[in-house]
Formats: C-alpha cells, structure tokens, sequence
C-alpha cells in the first residue's frame, strides 16, 4: 500500500488534528454530507470507503475474484493509493491512474464487500487514514466510513452514526443513479449493507456516538444537523485555540 506522504496535505503537521468521525449505511449521506461538512468547517475529507473501492477496482483490473481472500492480499501487494482530502478538489488515484469516477461502477460496488471483509487489508487501510488525518495540515478532518466511530477514531471528539430508511436510502441512490434499474440499485444497495454488517456494525450506534436520522431531511437539513453536533461537541474557537483547532 501507498506511502500516505504522497497524497495532499499542507505541510503543517504539527497541530493535532480534529477528528469528526461519521458512519453509516450504504446511501446514508455519508460522502456528500461529510463534505460539504467539511466545507462549512474548512476541514479536510476523508473518504475511507474509496480506499477499499480503490483496492476492487485494482483487484478487477489483474482478473482477481475478491470473494477470494488470499488473491486479494496478494494484489494488495502493489497497490499505489493516494486520495485528495479536499472537500473542494476530490480525486482518487491507483498509481498514475485516476479512479475517481471508475471506483463509482456497478461492477467495482459488487464487488468492494469481497475486499472489505480481509482483516489484513482492514488493518493497512486504517494505519494509512490515521497518517492521511495526522498529515493533513487542516485543524480538523471530518473522516467517513462504516467503522470509523468504532474502529479508525473511537476517541474523535465527535462521533456520529448518519442514517435514513432503507427505502429512502434507496431511492436516493436511484435517483443518483438514473441510467440503471430502480429495483436493481435498491437490491445491489442492500445487498451490500447485509455482506457489509457481517464485518461492521453500522446501523447501531456505539455509546456515545449521536445519530442524525436523515429519513425526513433534505440535504441542506441533514448537514445543518450534523454540523449542530459538531458544534455542540467542540469548544469555541478562541485566540489560542483557533489556530491550531486545539
Ligand atoms: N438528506 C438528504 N436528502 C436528500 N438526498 C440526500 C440526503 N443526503 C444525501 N442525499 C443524496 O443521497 C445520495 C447518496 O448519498 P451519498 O453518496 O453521500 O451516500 P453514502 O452514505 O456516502 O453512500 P455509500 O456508502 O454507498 O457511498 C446522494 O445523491 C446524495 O446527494
Ligand atoms: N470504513 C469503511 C468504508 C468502506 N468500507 C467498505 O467499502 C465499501 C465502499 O464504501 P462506500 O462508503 O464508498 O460505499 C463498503 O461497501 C464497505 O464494504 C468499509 O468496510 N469500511
């Protein structure tokens, strides 16, 4: 796996981090509300979901099965991965290669739970969200995932589980999704929630994490609701703290 160096980061790495910690199901919000989050707060985005979707789609590449464990570490051996953290400008990329549209396929979600679910590869990824968070050069990171209230940041200051009903969930990734079959984005959507929880528990909040429950929010709502958590959690900013975010 990548050196972290590589990716984007300011260079100012010595004041510690903020860590807004967001889990959650399939279609949940989790990216576009966590970014524009960002955005508001002039924090960093991590998308930890496309490190392991980086990771199928270079699987696919060399013919590999992901549902194959041993194949999957094998490949993960050359896997050259870096990715933007910021909110305004986000790329992904395997090698010189961009990925960030090719990651998005129907074909690399099909096959990302076969990935996800390698403890080795769990493990990798995780150390690398850590040094991207720690490198960032931003007062603050607002990192999304399955397992990063639980697993990558149990400490953050702020942790919350984002959901919404599965069929709302659903229909919004339809919507996204135009040029496929309403039915089949719903069932590939669940499919993978239900070959994703038998790895991580996201749909039940940890103690301490604060759910926002978007069924009945719109967009500009939910991340309203998110960044009045966020507030509620971190002390105001003052002339000593402001700098650094401490
Ligand atoms: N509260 C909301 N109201 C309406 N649409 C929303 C809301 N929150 C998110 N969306 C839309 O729902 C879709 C899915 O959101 P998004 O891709 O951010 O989910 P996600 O949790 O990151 O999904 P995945 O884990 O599958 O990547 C997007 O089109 C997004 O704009
Ligand atoms: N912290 C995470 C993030 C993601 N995954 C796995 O990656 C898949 C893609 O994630 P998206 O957020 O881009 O949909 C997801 O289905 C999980 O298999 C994970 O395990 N942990």
């Amino acid at each position: 796996m990548t050196d972290p160096s590589t990716s984007s980061g300011t260079g100012n790495e010595a004041a510690e981090t903020i860590i807004v910690a967001i889990d959650g199901p399939a279609g949940s919000g989790k990216s576009s509300v966590s970014k524009q989050a960002a955005r508001r707060l002039g924090y960093g985005y991590l998308d930890t979901g496309a490190a392991y979707r980086a990771l199928a789609w270079h699987a696919l590449q060399h013919g590999i099965d992901t549902s194959d464990a041993a194949s999957v570490l094998d490949v993960s051996g050359d896997f050259e991965y870096a990715i933007s953290l910021d909110p305004d400008e986000y790329w992904v990329r395997v090698g010189q290669t961009d990925v960030t549209d090719a990651i998005r396929d129907p074909q690399v979600s099909d096959a990302v739970s076969g990935v996800a679910r390698v403890p080795a590869v769990r493990e990798s990824v995780n150390a690398l969200f850590r040094a991207l968070v720690a490198q960032s050069g931003r007062p603050g990171v607002v990192v999304e995932g399955r397992d990063i209230t639980t697993v990558v940041a149990p400490d953050a200051p702020v942790r919350i589980l984002l959901t919404a009903a599965p069929e709302v969930r659903a229909a919004r990734r339809s919507a996204e999704l135009t040029t496929q079959d309403a039915a089949a984005v719903a069932a590939a959507l669940h499919q993978r929630d239900a070959s994703d929880s038998a790895v991580v528990d996201f749909l039940t909040a940890a103690p301490g994490v604060e759910v926002v429950d978007s069924t009945h929010l719109d967009f500009d709502q939910t991340v309203d609701a998110v960044l009045g958590v966020i507030e509620a959690a971190l002390p105001a900013p003052t002339p000593d703290n402001a700098q650094t975010g401490a």
